[in-house]
């Protein structure tokens, strides 16, 4: 990593569907080095949260920062916010990268070239630097050997790696995950999980929405339970996944809330 990491603060998160308010207020700090797990029912508004953070959703309200950098944003004609300025929004893209439930790599170009692309055309990097520096992040991910292949030819836990070595390319501050492990065939979970796990003990922030409890339980530093757009509890893992205070968290550990 050659950035510093900064602390990741949202605040007061609000989001529409229509009439539907999927996020009703939600906050939540990461400091660096946090793995954050975000669990909750499906529609719970778990992965919106998560688009919120680098603008993939636009919110309705809301404050985004990350150390002293504030993202400004201005009030859209359909009334929700959207970045103020194109170049932020790029630079703070680059700060907070995000994987894909579905890899979304580019399917005509090689595992190699998915990871420069941005390097090269977003950040500016000279071509060598970024190949040299892909193929360490591919050995990484254990995938030297298939540094040539088009993702329609690597499996699915293998392009979800691919696409984590392209989110490392960026030196993002902070990874977001959307339900990484999701997509897989569950003999490929392990693969993935494993690199996410070593991306966590070399200290980096991560902030995971997944439906994976045991990678919760053992790998995040703090879990976050979103029931109807609200944090309705939240913890250290060991603490809030064992011995939930609220009954629906109890619930939907035990598996009665979907
Ligand atoms: N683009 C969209 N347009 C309209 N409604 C949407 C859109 N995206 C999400 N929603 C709705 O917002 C609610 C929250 O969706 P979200 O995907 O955030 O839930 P989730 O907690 O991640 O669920 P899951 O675990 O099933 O992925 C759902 O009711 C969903 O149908």
């Amino acid at each position: 990593m050659t950035s510093t990491p900064h602390s990741l603060k949202v605040e007061n998160l609000h989001k529409r569907f229509g009439e539907r308010e999927v996020l009703r207020g939600v906050s939540l700090q990461a400091q660096p080095g946090d793995v954050v797990a975000i669990i909750g029912s499906s529609g719970s508004g778990k992965s919106t949260l998560l688009r919120c953070l680098n603008l993939l959703e636009q919110p309705h309200e809301g404050t985004l920062s990350l150390g002293d950098e504030t993202l400004r944003l201005v009030r859209d004609r359909d009334g929700s916010l959207r970045a103020a300025d194109a170049a932020q929004l790029r630079h703070w893209r680059s700060r907070l990268a995000f994987v894909f439930q579905n890899f979304n790599l580019w399917q005509h170009r090689t595992a190699l070239e998915n990871v420069t692309e941005a390097p090269i055309h977003v950040l500016g990097r000279p071509k060598a630097e970024a190949i040299e520096r892909a193929k360490a992040l591919l050995a990484r991910v254990g995938l030297s050997h298939r540094q040539d292949v088009y993702p329609a030819q690597l499996s699915g836990g293998e392009q979800q790696r691919v696409a984590i070595a392209r989110a490392l390319a960026m030196d993002p501050e902070v990874m977001l995950f959307d339900e990484p492990t999701s997509a897989l065939d569950p003999e490929l979970v392990g693969e993935v999980l494993k690199v996410m796990r070593g991306l966590a003990e070399e200290g980096r922030t991560m902030l995971v929405v997944t439906h994976e409890m045991e990678f919760a339980r053992e790998v995040a530093s703090h879990a976050i339970f979103v029931h109807q757009g609200l944090i309705e509890e939240e913890g250290k893992p060991r603490e809030v996944l064992v011995q939930p205070r609220s009954e629906r968290l109890r619930q939907f550990l035990s598996g009665g809330l979907k």
